[in-house]
């Protein structure tokens, strides 16, 4: 099994969510930024690398949410959350088609990785509470 560790980062009452290139495995379907754990890393380490690579962006992972496990054929994954705020950078896109900033009640609207469904989810019913 792949483990994946993927970024909600929030800013001001908006999320930021990332569209996969058409390069990419699940191409052109939104994702949370993020990435595959290396043996020997931590989550949170990992985590904060691949944003770093992919965004350009210095993260501080905040609370861990509920990984979620799914198949994509042959592949396995487990993605596992974080909620993260925003400590510098300005976003360059480096492997994404897009990026967009988004309010709770948009997140559902978009086209996204059958896996990260349960966590917009979850992320959803903790911030309505
Ligand atoms: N980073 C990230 N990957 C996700 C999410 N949801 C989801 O199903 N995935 C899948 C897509 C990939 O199959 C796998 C890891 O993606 P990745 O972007 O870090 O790795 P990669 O491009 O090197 O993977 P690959 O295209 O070579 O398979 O997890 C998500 O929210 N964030």
């Amino acid at each position: 099994m792949l483990h994946v560790v993927c970024a909600i980062i929030e800013q001001d009452v908006k999320v930021l969510i990332t569209q996969r290139s058409s390069k990419m495995a699940q191409p052109l379907l939104w994702e949370f930024p993020g990435g595959k754990i290396d043996a020997g890393e931590s989550e949170t380490d990992a985590l904060i690398w691949e944003i770093q690579e992919e965004l350009n962006l210095l993260i501080v992972p905040q609370q861990r949410l509920t990984p979620v496990k799914h198949s994509y054929g042959s592949k396995t994954i487990e993605l596992i959350p974080y909620t993260c705020t925003l400590q510098s950078g300005e976003i360059k896109l480096a492997e994404h088609n897009a990026y967009s900033w988004v309010s709770i009640d948009e997140l559902l609207n978009y086209s996204w990785c059958p896996a990260d469904v349960p966590i917009a989810e979850e992320f959803i019913r903790l911030k309505k509470h």
